[in-house]
């Protein structure tokens, strides 16, 4: 079958979230097919003919970029926006020399250690335009052999009249993603933030969870980071009642400085607002907190072999000042899509029931576990501090056919046949790391004990 009729079949199936996972090469074909994507099936002239695109993300390789675009939209204008800076922001745009279409605005990076972590596309096509907010570099290695997140936006037509207010979504996602744009205050971003003014997006179902670097005070606040994750869940979240004894699952391919002890920022305000529902949330139960990310065995047994970890970037020095993190760690494991060693740069948040068959919410987002990414309180929580650009997409069973729940799996089988079931990208119950055995991954340290999937050993630095 072309390509074509796939994206189609693999588009029409995946309703009604159109969250799918990137193709992954050297696994079996089932695990493949109707709920994965890559970057040409996303790119391809089934999703639409394509007049201009703009690619929001951290890493690019420009001349692998636009091979990935089918040859009759390679010289459409394609705007790219980056966070890089003086010389690596030369070599950049040098990469571009070659192509009169590529411009490229960059994002503002005015806080200390701040990434402009966001990855993004905006699509316009003759016939109207999509969004797709996903977790993969633009570089080939990201598409090759790792677990990575994808959601497509429904085709958003066209207006007869433009607005900025009209043709929203009963999630508020045009407003949210013109909030988003506005914020970076860049002039290459007008044409794009007009253009998206002129689609009716009242079909999005997803709420837009975003970062922008700032120190955001008053309604501000609550529009960015965590603190906005909280609002959303305190107004259309489940009910305190139903998940008080459910757990969050945190998973993520990068960690942050979390302070001396889990109270500073993870559980004392990080996690009391991923906990938030509505009706409140009684303070004496602060809920159970499960963590995924790769042991140095997960990232040496996996597809790519150690080097896998060279997108796990994890230090040492980070590591050794917060033991106590290592605790909530879990596994990462993906038997049902067929992804166990196709290591993770997705980024998932989650509060699954006692017994695994539900979610009251799920959160795909650029997002990792850092103060940098999701903010942090400060003045006595008058004002959240962010470093970085970050977007993800929120999915609430309130949007989706008015559910309490969504009913959940991993399982491929299970998964192909229903198309209600929210495909989750590991299994649950989550795997335990092996007491006295298992380490977390870190990047920066050798490992020369054991080889790999390629019979290498480790030596960084
Ligand atoms: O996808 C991203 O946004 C992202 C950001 N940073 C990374 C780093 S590092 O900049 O933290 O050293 C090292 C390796 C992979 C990275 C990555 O994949």
């Amino acid at each position: 079958t072309s390509r074509f009729h796939v994206v189609t079949k693999v588009y029409e199936l995946a309703q009604p979230f159109s969250f799918f996972l990137t193709k992954v090469a050297g696994i079996a074909d089932k695990y493949n097919s109707t709920l994965a994507l890559d970057i040409k099936d996303i790119l391809s002239a089934d999703m639409g003919n394509l007049v201009a695109s703009c690619q929001f993300n951290y890493m690019f390789d420009i001349p692998w970029l636009v091979q990935q675009y089918p040859k009759e939209f390679r010289s459409k204008p394609l705007l790219i926006v980056h966070g890089e800076q003086g010389p690596s922001k030369t070599t950049l745009e040098a990469e571009a020399i070659d192509y009169s279409n590529v411009r490229f605005c960059q994002a503002k990076l005015e806080m200390l250690f701040g990434t402009h972590h966001t990855k993004m596309m905006l699509l316009q096509y003759d016939t109207g335009m999509r969004v797709v907010i996903h977790t993969s570099n633009l570089i080939k290695q990201d598409w090759h052999q790792k677990t990575q997140g994808i959601w497509i936006s429904p085709l958003f037509p066209k207006m007869a009249k433009p607005s900025a207010t009209e043709g929203d979504s009963t999630t508020h996602f045009k407003r949210n993603l013109l909030e988003y744009l506005s914020a970076y205050k860049a002039y290459q971003l007008k044409d794009w933030i007009n253009n998206i003014s002129e689609h009716d997006m009242s079909t999005a179902r997803v709420v837009i969870i975003g970062s922008v670097p700032g120190r955001h005070t008053g309604d501000q606040m609550k529009s960015w980071g965590h603190m906005k994750l909280k609002r959303v869940l305190q107004q259309h979240g489940p009910s305190n009642g139903v998940v008080k004894n459910w757990p969050v699952i945190g998973q993520f391919s990068s960690i942050g400085s979390m302070g001396a002890n889990k109270e500073a920022w993870l559980c004392g305000e990080w996690l009391q607002s991923l906990s938030a529902a509505t009706g409140g949330t009684t303070l004496s139960s602060v809920p159970l907190l499960k963590l995924v990310f790769p042991t140095k065995d997960n990232v040496r047994c996996s597809l790519e072999g150690f080097p896998a970890g060279g997108s796990i970037p994890y230090s040492i020095n980070v590591a050794k000042k917060q033991m106590f993190l290592h605790d909530f760690f879990h596994q990462w494991r993906s038997e049902g899509q067929g992804r166990s060693r196709a290591m993770p740069h997705i980024k998932t948040y989650l509060r699954p029931s006692p017994d695994n068959q539900k979610t009251a919410w799920f959160l795909v987002t650029s997002a990792n576990l850092s103060k940098a990414a999701w903010g942090a309180l400060e003045k006595k929580g008058t004002q959240l501090m962010i470093r970085s650009y970050e977007i993800g997409v929120l999915f609430l069973p309130k949007f989706f056919g008015g559910k309490d729940l969504f009913d959940v799996s991993s399982n491929f089988e299970m998964l192909k046949s229903s198309t209600d079931v929210f495909p989750l990208p590991f299994d649950l119950p989550l795997t335990d790391y092996i007491k006295g055995k298992d380490r977390p991954w870190m990047w920066d340290i050798p490992y020369m004990d054991l080889p790999d999937t390629n019979g290498n050993i480790w030596c960084p630095g």
